[in-house]
């Protein structure tokens, strides 16, 4: 149809892609048509985001590899947790609430909680946000202050005509906003991602149905790693990564590579198990504050007779496990770092433990890495496992069991163990 217009308005077909452009933001075809009618090819270019109209969502690229993040988005960039539900568009006005889903229906009858909540929480007469709604609970458990998520197949159960309160109450929803592309009469949609986010963190006032998507902004590869792995942990599928640039404007309509998709699929190239020592443990912080946080493991350097480290697990943990865990390495907590092992300043543990448990521990890369010890050469790097997820405690192994150097060697170049 916009290939239709293109002739029939300008009677060339090269404006096909403008007008592709302009259908992004101008989702209303009619509104779009009469406008080239009167117009012609003036009219592309001038349309500009409208209350109540919703524009086509920015979608994210995917990467093949983790490095690729940083190829494509160098240096300081934000990474999201990406939640896996519905993805909205809220237009406020007043208190006329609409939300529209990603193929500009509207959808708000469905959430009736979420309008509520919009005109209570959101801090402005005029405004669009964008975001994605999830089925969500606060808090569930009582150590878990982030509350818990549920599949988009719990969150379909919203998908409906009647009975739209019962399933509200029995399918509760939160919206994590991580974009905002209106604010009283003025399009944000050329604004950076930075100055879209730090205007969306004044007017969303934050609730048990209206959240923040969480984020970090850092340079550091391995911090976005560890991020990525809390996110796993929480149930999320993966992160989205944002370029911070001057020029990450909003691109509505595009798979832009401004935004770029990591998922747990991706990253499962390789899936080997490996059997490591606990060296050391960090407490969780931050919001997984009181959580189990993490073990800094070890493998084996035969020649050297030490254990030098090589991942960090903080995923995989049931209670018991932690529990378990826990009580087991109490009695080998030692005030230095034990002799026989060789760590890096920069991964120093809260607790430093005497290599005596070993757990299995599953993992889908081998990497060159700054922070860890494992086979280090003169060149300062290690080895690293990427994306480490525990499966169990290893009772039957001993320490001189466990997985060496030329096995973790062998496996990144690709000759197997
Ligand atoms: N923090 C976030 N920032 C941007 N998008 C997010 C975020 N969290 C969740 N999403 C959702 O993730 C979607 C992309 O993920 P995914 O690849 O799983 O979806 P898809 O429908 O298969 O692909 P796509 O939406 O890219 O076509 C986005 O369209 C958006 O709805």
């Amino acid at each position: 149809m916009l290939e239709a217009f293109s002739i029939a308005f300008t009677g060339d077909e090269k404006y096909v892609v403008k007008i592709k452009e302009s259908y992004s933001v101008c989702t209303d075809i009619g509104e779009l048509a009469e406008s080239l009618a009167e117009h012609g090819p003036k009219a592309l270019g001038r349309f500009s985001i409208k209350l109540g109209r919703p524009v086509r969502s920015m979608l994210a690229q995917r990467v093949e590899t983790f490095e690729e993040l940083e190829e494509r988005i160098p240096g300081k960039k934000a990474a999201e947790e990406k939640y896996d539900g519905e993805r909205v568009q809220i237009h406020k006005n007043g208190e006329e609430v609409k939300a529209f889903s990603r193929r500009l229906e509207d959808i708000t009858a469905q959430y009736p909680d979420v309008v509520e909540a919009v005109r209570k929480g959101i801090l402005a007469e005029k405004i669009v946000l964008d975001g994605e709604i999830v089925a969500y609970v606060e808090g569930r458990k009582a150590d878990d202050s982030t509350g818990e998520f549920y599949s988009f197949q719990r969150l379909m159960k919203r998908r409906r005509k009647y009975e739209v309160q019962k399933y509200a109450e029995i399918c509760p929803v939160a919206v994590f906003f991580f974009d905002i592309l209106y604010l009283e009469g003025n399009s944000l949609l050329k604004k950076s991602y930075p100055e879209r986010r730090a205007i969306l963190e004044k007017y969303v006032k934050e609730s048990e149905i209206l959240r923040l998507a969480r984020r970090i902004v850092t340079d550091n590869l391995e911090e976005i790693e560890d991020f990525f792995n809390e996110a796993l942990e929480k149930k999320l599928e993966g992160i989205i990564i944002k370029s911070m640039d001057r020029n990450s404007i909003y691109e509505a309509g595009k798979r832009s590579w401004l935004w770029l998709k990591w998922k747990e699929e991706y990253a499962s190239g390789m899936r080997e198990t490996f059997d490591l020592a606990i060296v050391g443990k960090y407490y969780g912080r931050g919001k997984r504050k009181g959580s189990f946080g993490s073990l800094l493991c070890a493998i084996l350097n035969e020649e050297e007779q030490r254990f030098e480290t090589f991942t960090k697990v903080g995923t995989g943990f049931t209670e018991e496990d932690a529990k378990e865990i826990d009580s087991l390495l109490s009695e080998h907590i030692i005030s230095e770092v034990p002799k026989n092992v060789l760590i890096k300043s920069r991964m120093l543990p809260d607790i430093f433990v005497e290599p005596s448990l070993v757990i299995e521990v599953l993992g889908s890369e081998i990497t060159e890495s700054p922070s860890h010890t494992a086979g280090q050469g003169k060149g300062n790097t290690g080895l690293a496992l990427r994306f480490p997820r525990f499966l169990r405690i290893r009772h039957d192994k001993g320490l001189y069991d466990i997985t060496t150097l030329t096995e973790v060697r062998n496996l990144k170049e690709g000759r197997g163990i």
